[in-house]
């Protein structure tokens, strides 16, 4: 299946894109004066192949899973919020709930590897394991296992698409999971861990060191092979990192715009880019995380995101604030008059 989804990626359809760039320059404004909401109507009609992208209505895909370098304390938080924030997102009150309901989202929380038995009640149940083993003591999950939680996130950005969804918001949910993306994309970008870490959920900076350090340790023992991007997922990753690759694989194959979240989903994406290259063409990035290790993640896409909000929470909430700017790119050339029906002759 994950073989499949590959073969089915495609670049997006640039000729699109080029003729919305052309209906722009012919409606009631200076040319270019929308600015990058103008970049965005080209990326959304390439990446649809349709004069007339639309947006609406979005679908959100949490993914939630546990780690087990969280033990070598990490993080701020205990492993066990992961699972409370799991039900959280079920009873309505997480923070990307809220924006959830703002922009009439479908939302789907997955589990693809919490470490405690969730009752099963609003969680689509897609375990592939019981958390992540230590990176530092072994490998953080089998090959297998990365293939497994990618193809569960194909599956659900398949359901959402499938249920009419037309923009995909991924998100995520997994203590000490920003220790197992700085490890990623160190493997991934041979960059030094320092400038890769930082506070996470708030850790104090004097156990950033300690957190540099355990990472540097895992690198070490793991010997991740860099041009193997499943050697590198399977050995430092997370269930729900490997799941949001498998999103943006899926959504990229099915040709829906992908707004991307912070640091963590960003990482996740250039995991997906090195699987399939053309997933670069789908994903759009939502804002500019306050997680140092984000500008080197958004670097190595060569990516701009929309917003700077100074946000430092994943879960989608970034790449949801920024769906508004969406849609905004979608009504602009369907909506607004052109210089020919108004009568109105520039010159050229
Ligand atoms: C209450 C709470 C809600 C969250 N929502 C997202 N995260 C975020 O924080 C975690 C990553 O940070 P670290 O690597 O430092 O553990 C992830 O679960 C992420 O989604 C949260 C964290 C907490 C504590
Ligand atoms: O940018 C992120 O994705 C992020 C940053 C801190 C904590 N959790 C997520």
């Amino acid at each position: 299946m994950l073989a499949d989804t590959l073969a089915a990626l495609t670049p997006a359809d640039h000729a699109a894109g080029r003729r919305m760039a052309l209906h722009l320059d012919n409606l009631t404004k200076p040319p270019g004066s929308l600015g990058r909401l103008e970049t965005l109507a080209v990326t959304l009609a390439a990446i649809s192949g349709e004069a007339s992208p639309r947006v609406s209505p979005p679908g959100m895909l949490v993914f939630a899973a546990d780690h087990g370098v969280a033990a070598e304390g990490v993080s701020a938080f205990p492993q066990e919020v992961t699972a409370q924030m799991v039900a959280n997102f079920v009873s309505g009150g997480a923070a990307i709930n809220v924006f959830a309901r703002q922009v009439g989202a479908r939302l789907e929380v997955i589990d693809v590897g919490v470490a405690a038995t969730l009752p099963g009640r609003g969680v689509v149940d897609e375990k592939v394991r019981h958390g992540t083993a230590n990176m530092v003591e072994g490998d953080a999950m089998r090959r297998d296992e990365a293939v497994s939680a990618i193809e569960a996130g194909i599956r659900a950005a398949e359901r959402a698409i499938d249920a009419g969804c037309r923009c995909l918001i991924v998100g995520e949910m997994g203590i000490a999971n920003t220790t197992a993306s700085s490890a990623l994309l160190a493997a991934l970008s041979e960059a030094p861990v320092a400038g890769l870490i930082g506070s996470g959920t708030g850790l104090p900076a004097e156990r950033l060191a300690h957190k540099q350090a355990i990472i540097e340790r895992a690198l070490a023992a793991r010997a991740p092979d860099r041009a193997d991007p499943l050697d590198v997922l399977a050995k430092l990753g997370g269930l729900e990192i490997a799941a949001m690759t498998g999103a943006y694989l899926g959504g990229a194959a099915r040709r829906v715009p992908l707004l991307v979240d912070g640091f963590i989903a960003t990482v996740a994406a250039l995991v997906a880019c090195r699987l399939g290259a053309d997933t670069r063409d789908y994903l759009i990035f939502g804002h500019r995380s306050r997680e140092p290790g984000h500008a080197h993640a958004l670097a190595a896409l060569d990516a701009q995101p929309l917003l700077d909000l100074e946000l430092c929470l994943g879960e989608g909430t970034g790449a949801a604030l920024a769906y508004p700017l969406l849609e905004a790119a979608c009504r602009v050339p369907a909506e607004m008059a052109t210089f020919d029906a108004i009568g109105i002759h520039v010159a050229p």
